[in-house]
C-alpha cells in the first residue's frame, strides 16, 4: 500500500538545487519549493523507515552530499506518477565508456557532466533526457526493469545479463567500436598441445564427474550455454572479474571463456583458440526498453533521432566526397562519362555543376565539376579512373554524415516492435 509519509529531513541543504529521486514515489510536495523534483515517482512500502537520496548541488559544488529523509507514520494514500522524463543508460567506465561518449559528440550529441563523479548528466540537444551512467552489467539490468528506457553497451553484456529477455530490442546493433568475440581459450601447452577444436576438447577422456572441465569466466550465462548446446558433460563454470587468462598458469582451470580482440593476451599467455569456439561476436550496440518504445511516443521519437544520428554518422565515416573537374561539351556528356567509365557514380548519382572561366571578360564553360562519394579503401582506384575519364585537380575532403531518405534500421526496428 502506497503511504505518504511526514518527513525529517536531515544534513545540510546548503547549495541543494534539485533532488533526484533514484527509486521510484511521490515525494514532490513535501520537499519544499527550493527543491525540484525531477522523477517524482517512487513506490513506498509501509515498511520502509527512511530513505537516502542522492542530491544534485549546485554547478559550483564538486561533491554530492546525501540527504537522509526519514520517513514516518502514515499519510493519505498517494497514487504512483508515470516517470515523464526519458532515460539514457551510458557505461560508466572503461573503453565502452570513452567510445559511447566519443560517438556521441561526433553525432552533435554531446553528454554535459558537470563532474567526473556525477551519474547523471544530459544532452543540450535532446531535451527531457536524462543520461545516467552505470556499469554495463546495470546498463542492462535497468534496460530490463525499465527503471531507463534506451542504453548504450557491448553486445556481449547485452546477452549475458539480458538473458534474451523479450523486453530488450536492439535499434543499432553496430555503433563501430568495441570490437571483439566471446570465445573459448586453452593452453597451448601440455595435454591440449594437439587440442585444436571445440570437439576434441569435449571428447577428451579426462573429463568426468569428479574431474569436469574447468572454465572460468565472466560470462556464466552464455557460457553454460554454449557448453551444454556443444556436448560437454562435465563442466564447472567459475567466475572472476579479469585476468582470466592467468588461470589455466595458475593451474585453477583449464580453459577460459573470455573476449578477444587482437588475440595479444591469449598469446601472451600460452593460450589459443579452438575451432568452434568462438561464442559470439560483439560490439557497441544501442538498445531500448520495448515496451517504453511501445508505450510513450516520446520515447520512440529519441530512439528514432538517435538512430538516424548514429545512422548518418557511421555510413559517412566510411566514405570520402570527391570533387573533379571535368572537361567536357555538357553537364550530361560529363555525367554520362562518369556512369559509363566509372564505378563510383556517387549516392544517386553524380552532382554535376558548370566550372565558369574568364574568357575576355565573358564566363565560358569548358569544365565541370562532378561531386561524388567514394569508400575509403577504393580511393585511389577511384582517382585513377576519373583521370582516365577525363578527370582534372581531383578534391577529396572526409564526409561527416550521409542523411539517406529513411533509415533501414528505422523500418526494422518497427518491424520488431509489432513482433
Ligand atoms: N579487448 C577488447 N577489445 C575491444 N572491446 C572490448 C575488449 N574487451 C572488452 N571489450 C568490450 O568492452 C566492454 C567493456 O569491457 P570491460 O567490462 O572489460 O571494461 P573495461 O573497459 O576493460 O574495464 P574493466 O575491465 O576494468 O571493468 C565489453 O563488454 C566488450 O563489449
Ligand atoms: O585480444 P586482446 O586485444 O588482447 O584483448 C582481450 C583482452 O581484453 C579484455 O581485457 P581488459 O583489457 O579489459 O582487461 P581486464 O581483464 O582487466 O578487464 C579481455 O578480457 C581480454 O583479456
Ligand atoms: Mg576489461
Amino acid at each position: 500500500m502506497a503511504v505518504a509519509p511526514t518527513m525529517t529531513m536531515q544534513g545540510s541543504l546548503a547549495g541543494l538545487q534539485q533532488l533526484e529521486l533514484p527509486r521510484t514515489s511521490y515525494l514532490g510536495s513535501q520537499l519544499g519549493s527550493q527543491f525540484r523534483v525531477r522523477q517524482p515517482c517512487v513506490k513506498l512500502s509501509p515498511r520502509i523507515s527512511s530513505l537516502k537520496l542522492h542530491c544534485q548541488v549546485s554547478p559550483s559544488s564538486t561533491t554530492l552530499p546525501q540527504l537522509n529523509v526519514d520517513i514516518s507514520g502514515p499519510g493519505k494514500p498517494l497514487q504512483p506518477v508515470e516517470r515523464t522524463t526519458i532515460r539514457l543508460a551510458l557505461p560508466s567506465k572503461g573503453r565502452m565508456a570513452e567510445d559511447t561518449l566519443g560517438l556521441m559528440k561526433d553525432c552533435q550529441l554531446s553528454v554535459r557532466k558537470l563532474n567526473p563523479r556525477q551519474y547523471i548528466a544530459d544532452i543540450s540537444e535532446l531535451k527531457n533526457v536524462e543520461v545516467w551512467f552505470q556499469r554495463a552489467s546495470d546498463v542492462v539490468r535497468k534496460l530490463k526493469t525499465g527503471d531507463v528506457d534506451m542504453g548504450i553497451v557491448g553486445y556481449d553484456m547485452l546477452r549475458e545479463y539480458g538473458e534474451d529477455s523479450e523486453d530488450l530490442v536492439i535499434v543499432h546493433d553496430a555503433l563501430g567500436f568495441g570490437e571483439c568475440h566471446l570465445a573459448i581459450g586453452i593452453p597451448t601447452y601440455g595435454i591440449f598441445e594437439n587440442i585444436n577444436s571445440l570437439n576434441e576438447l569435449a571428447a577428451m577422456p579426462l573429463w568426468t564427474e569428479d574431474r569436469p572441465l574447468r572454465v572460468v569466466t565472466g560470462y556464466t550465462y552464455l557460457g553454460k550455454k554454449f557448453l551444454e548446446k556443444h556436448g560437454f558433460k562435465h563442466v564447472q563454470l567459475s567466475t572472476a572479474d579479469g585476468a582470466l587468462e592467468a588461470a589455466p598458469a595458475m593451474g585453477t582451470a583449464d580453459a577460459i571463456l573470455d573476449l578477444v580482440s587482437s588475440g595479444t593476451t591469449l598469446r601472451e599467455n600460452n593460450l589459443k583458440e579452438i575451432s568452434g569456439g568462438a561464442v559470439l561476436s560483439s560490439q557497441g550496440v544501442f538498445v531500448a526498453n520495448k515496451k517504453a518504445l511501445l508505450e510513450r511516443k516520446e520515447v520512440l521519437d529519441v530512439a528514432h533521432e538517435m538512430l538516424e544520428r548514429f545512422e548518418a554518422h557511421l555510413t559517412a565515416l566510411g566514405q570520402f566526397t570527391v570533387v573533379a573537374n571535368m572537361r567536357g561539351a555538357s553537364a550530361e556528356e560529363v555525367a554520362e562519362r562518369i556512369l559509363n567509365n566509372t564505378s563510383y557514380p556517387g549516392l544517386q548519382g553524380p552532382t554535376v555543376s558548370p566550372v565558369y572561366t574568364n574568357e575576355g571578360g565573358t564566363a565560358n564553360v569548358d569544365y565541370y565539376a562532378i561531386t561524388i562519394c567514394v569508400p575509403k579503401p577504393q580511393l585511389y582506384h577511384a582517382v585513377q579512373q576519373l583521370r582516365k575519364a577525363g578527370g582534372s585537380g581531383v578534391l577529396v575532403s572526409p564526409l561527416t554524415y550521409i542523411f539517406d531518405e529513411e533509415t533501414p534500421r528505422y523500418r526494422q526496428l518497427l518491424e520488431n516492435l509489432k513482433a
